[in-house]
């Protein structure tokens, strides 16, 4: 949660007014220098014409030596974005309170689940003071440009998280006091020691009863060889212990290594799509400089584009014109869709003399869910397809094909960086764009070899043969290689979950006398459906789960389709595991019977595998209408009836001659 989630969102709107009000020079150790900007501001603001006002910022008293990019990692509620918004506020950035949820224009999605879904930078200066002094052994204090990025915790975006810290020289590993190192936190540093990042480990939320600060040290030092005494304790939320953060972050974090009098080089972090600006790119100038009018070329597209207009994130779009080595900030260029904008490009001059060697980029954002969307009314579909268009405008990590099911009717099939991700693009969809739609159950990518020797990836079981083992001759799935931590009195129950979910166990140690940390390698379908659900029931919510893609091991996999009066649902069909799927199938026509309602005629539920039936349910015949209820001729009473029914057959889909209501879909997702 945080200031900086709202960035992206107000980008329209003109920042300036709100540093003008929003700026306090007492309240935080301001520098001269942005203090004369918010003078600079006021003047512009008063003479009402500031769009055509230059650039005020001057970032050319930033060279390399005082600009620090760092990014704030954390495992999920740690407190990364609490944090962000103290940092903001101690420089000045946004006003004192500003911060606060309650005050922020955020997505809904955000604020519901309380959860960062996208990484986010604001440049902030500060004035590193020596000791409470401008001045100390003659050396004068300096100003300093911080990048700050702050990156969402749940798994399923850790891609957002390796793509912040390649603008980034350090990072802040918050952990918080009372919990403890938890399996993001093992990830996440990883993520930053890998990266040859310097690593500042933060114990936060120190005000709690249960916090337990040195117990968090031992963790640190036995998990990380992190030396207990680089431990900075804070309280994101009481303001305690912050006034150090900075200053570590000077001394602790390299500047960034760039070579000014280079070649413009400069990294495509991430874009969005903004309705009146455009694509906007953020970017991170790796060597030398762009200024406003360039023309630039990408390494990956091989197009041209003018440098329209360039600045820092301070927090919001605030234009400076030029942007120099080491510095991070945006530019529009009038690219007209994010697609364009390939994350991870190298953007350079077009017209540089030298051959300008391309960043080593990231690696492409990996699909682990594939799920078919389809509009609840059929004659919603150009809705739910311009609405689907206006979303991945702003999550490029979204996959998108048009899809055809003979139950479902017109669709698309989407992949997804992981079930939360999914989640959280449904509900985009229902609450930015008020679509209602029906999901099928998420698959994995599998990969099938045919018997001619062609191999394809499978993100559709509908798209296999009933009987695929007639052409089929081998077949592979995805896994992943999980990390779990958890207090030991929970090893038991779980060893057993990740047997039952076919693991192999890979590490197990302890992280300190009281928890565990275990690597297991897992069929990835294993994990998609219900599986974090059931590892925080039977730990009673304390153990913590992360994973990342591993390689595909060869699998004995099953079409299981489901039939409604002999009638295969390609949109109900699935891919499992050969020794589970005659209890996947059982289960699945069971809690389909609990939710299809009775109808005027028998409903025979199947699952089978090729042309075997393993499952079977009826749904007895319903003798009366609606209307047999009304006795007399109550015209009004007749008429809710009909009303009623009739909203209620808005929410089915005919399937054959079978009402399915859309929770039966919803439903097949709760089965593993
Ligand atoms: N007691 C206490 N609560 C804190 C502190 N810092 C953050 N919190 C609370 O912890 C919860 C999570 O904080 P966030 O800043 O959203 O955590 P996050 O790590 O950014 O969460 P994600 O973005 O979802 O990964 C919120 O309710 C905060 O108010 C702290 O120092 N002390």
């Amino acid at each position: 949660m945080g200031f900086l989630r709202k960035a992206s969102k107000t980008l329209k709107q003109s920042n300036y007014v709100s540093l003008l009000f929003n700026f306090n020079p007492l309240s935080s150790r301001i520098t001269h220098e942005r203090f004369s900007i918010t003078r600079a501001l006021f003047c512009t603001q008063s003479r009402q014409n500031y769009t055509k006002e230059k650039a005020i910022i001057d970032l050319s008293q930033y060279p390399p030596e005082l600009v620090r990019n760092f990014s704030i990692i954390a495992h999920v509620d740690h407190g990364k974005s609490t944090l962000a918004d103290r940092l903001l506020e101690l420089t000045g950035t946004i006003k004192k309170g500003l911060g606060q949820p309650q005050y922020l224009d955020k997505l809904q999605v955000e604020r519901e689940r309380g959860i960062t879904v996208k990484a986010q930078t604001a440049t902030m200066f500060y004035k590193n003071i020596i000791n409470g002094d401008d001045f100390k052994d003659g050396k004068e204090s300096s100003n300093y440009l911080l990048n700050l990025i702050d990156t969402p915790g749940h798994v399923d975006f850790s891609y957002e998280v390796s793509r912040s810290l390649a603008a980034c020289q350090g990072v802040l590993l918050v952990v918080d006091a009372a919990q403890g190192v938890q399996a993001q936190t093992v990830a996440n540093f990883y993520l930053a020691f890998e990266s040859n990042l310097a690593i500042i480990p933060v114990i936060n939320k120190i005000d709690q009863p249960t916090a337990d600060p040195d117990r968090v040290k031992g963790q640190l030092k036995s998990m990380f060889d992190l030396d207990p005494s680089d431990a900075l304790l804070t309280s994101a939320k009481t303001g305690v212990g912050l006034e150090h953060v900075l200053p570590a972050v000077i001394e602790r974090i390299p500047p960034p290594p760039g070579k000014s009098e280079s070649s413009l080089r400069m990294l495509l972090l991430d874009s969005y799509f903004d309705e009146y600006r455009g694509v906007i790119c953020h970017v991170a100038v790796v060597d030398g400089a762009l200024r406003k009018g360039d023309k630039i070329s990408s390494a990956a597209t091989g197009k041209s584009y003018e440098a329209m207009d360039i600045g820092i994130m301070h927090p919001e779009l605030t234009p400076t014109g030029i942007l120099f080595t080491g510095q991070v900030g945006y530019v529009i260029t009038g690219m007209r869709t994010t697609k364009e904008a390939r994350i991870g490009d190298t953007i350079y001059h077009t017209k540089s003399t030298v051959d300008v060697e391309p960043l080593p980029g990231f690696k492409a954002a990996k699909h682990m869910v594939f799920s078919g969307l389809f509009p609840a009314d059929g004659s919603d579909f150009e809705a739910l397809s311009h609405a689907i268009e206006k979303l991945t405008c702003n999550d490029a990590s979204v996959s998108v094909t048009k899809e055809t099911s003979t139950a479902l009717g017109l669709g698309f099939r989407c992949g997804f960086l992981g079930l939360l991700h999914m989640d959280v693009f449904h509900q985009r969809l229902e609450q930015e764009y008020g679509a209602h739609i029906i999901s099928t159950v998420p698959t994995v990518p599998y990969i099938y070899e045919y018997s001619d020797g062609s191999k394809l990836e499978v993100q559709n079981p509908a798209a296999l043969p009933s009987n695929p083992k007639q052409r089929v001759v081998a077949c592979w799935e995805p896994t992943v290689i999980a990390t779990i931590v958890m207090p030991s009195e929970y090893v038991g129950p779980v060893i057993t979950l990740l047997s039952e979910r076919r693991g192999e166990q890979l590490e197990y140690s302890f992280i300190d006398s009281q928890r565990v940390f275990m690597k297991y390698r897992l069929p990835l379908r294993e994990i998609v459906i219900d599986f974090y659900n059931e590892l925080k029931s039977i730990t009673s919510g304390y153990a913590s789960f992360d994973y990342e893609d591993s390689d595909y091991q060869p699998s004995d996999l099953v079409k299981l389709d489901i039939l409604l009066n002999g009638q295969a649902v390609d949109a109900m069909a699935t891919i499992v595991h050969n020794s589970k799927s005659y209890r996947v199938g059982r289960e699945l026509v069971e809690k389909l019977k609990k939710v299809i309602d009775r109808q005027m005629f028998e409903i025979i539920i199947q699952a089978a595998i090729g042309s075997k039936i393993i499952a079977r349910e009826t749904v007895t015949a319903m003798r009366k209408n609606v209307l047999a209820k009304c006795y007399g001729g109550d015209i009004t009473r007749k008429k809710k009836l009909l009303e009623k029914q009739k909203e209620g057959k808005k929410r089915m889909k005919r399937v054959g001659s079978v009402d399915v209501p859309q929770e039966a879909f919803h439903e097949l997702l709760k089965v593993s």
